[in-house]
């Protein structure tokens, strides 16, 4: 469970407050400059801010870095690479420790999910953007992977599906959803809509800095869309699954 109470970024997000539950995918929506990077920066300790955030209860700023690490991963948007380093390289840093039998075995799961058997022996900077991206996020998914560190409690995610093809940004939401199942709080930011109903838990909307909507999918209605995003869509409903056509 990850408590934000009047989180601010002075000039950039809040005050927001309110709870981000294990267990469940959050996916944070809102337009470019909304705050939804400066929310998951200050979420995870990573930018200077006001107000409080705890991690089951205990406040962020008492944890040391080494246990930070031990318990929240972030994926930050704009990743800069190490040079010269490896694909299996850049794995092997989201590993805590040795990296022991078990840890191979989550490394080939993630693999066979995002397909990276080929980039294993690359150069990333012979990597395209979309093959870097999805190796950035298998060594985030690793460094909190429960089968792995019991400590892991949080995942956060901004953007991971920049630069994804639509399959592997449908492998990498299953990945999300399968960690939140296991018990984590994971809370990734994403622009698509549609996919933020179809796989989000929860959905939180920031609108210039402000949390304006938050609750199931269906807080997503066409009077917020056109209100925080400008655009006018209509609402089709059919079998359960809800989907927002642009006009
Ligand atoms: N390092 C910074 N210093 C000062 N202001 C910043 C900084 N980074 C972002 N901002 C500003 O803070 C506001 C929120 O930016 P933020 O990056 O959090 O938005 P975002 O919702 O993640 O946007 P996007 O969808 O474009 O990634 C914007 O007005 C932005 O210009």
């Amino acid at each position: 469970m990850l408590t934000l109470d009047k989180l601010t970024v002075e000039h950039r997000v809040g005050p927001v407050s309110g709870r981000l539950a294990a267990g469940r995918l959050t996916l944070l929506v809102g337009p470019n400059g909304s705050g939804k990077s400066s929310l998951l920066l200050a979420a995870a300790g990573l930018v200077t801010a006001d107000g409080q955030v705890r991690l089951n209860g205990e406040l962020l700023d008492t944890l040391d870095l080494a246990e930070l690490a031990r318990r929240r991963a972030m994926l930050v948007q704009h990743s800069v690479l190490p040079a010269g380093l490896k694909g299996y390289e850049l794995l092997a840093l989201g590993v805590q420790g040795e990296v022991s039998e078990a840890a191979c075995e989550e490394m080939a799961r993630l693999s066979a999910y995002l397909k990276l058997d080929t980039l294993y022996g690359r150069s990333l900077s012979a990597l395209s953007g979309g093959e870097q991206q999805r190796l950035l996020i298998a060594k985030t998914l690793l460094q909190v992977s429960p089968a792995l560190n019991p400590e892991a409690q949080l995942l956060l995610l901004d953007e991971p599906l920049a630069g994804l093809d639509w399959q592997h940004q449908l492998a990498t939401l299953r990945l999300l959803r399968h960690y939140a199942e296991q018990g984590l709080t994971v809370v990734a930011s994403i622009h698509d809509i549609n996919l933020a109903a179809q796989f989000g838990d929860d959905i939180w909307c920031l609108h210039k800095g402000q949390l304006v909507a938050s609750g199931g999918p269906e807080v997503l209605t066409p009077t917020l869309i056109a209100e925080v995003f400008e655009v006018k869509v209509s609402l089709l409903e059919q079998d359960g699954q809800r989907l927002l056509l642009p006009e």
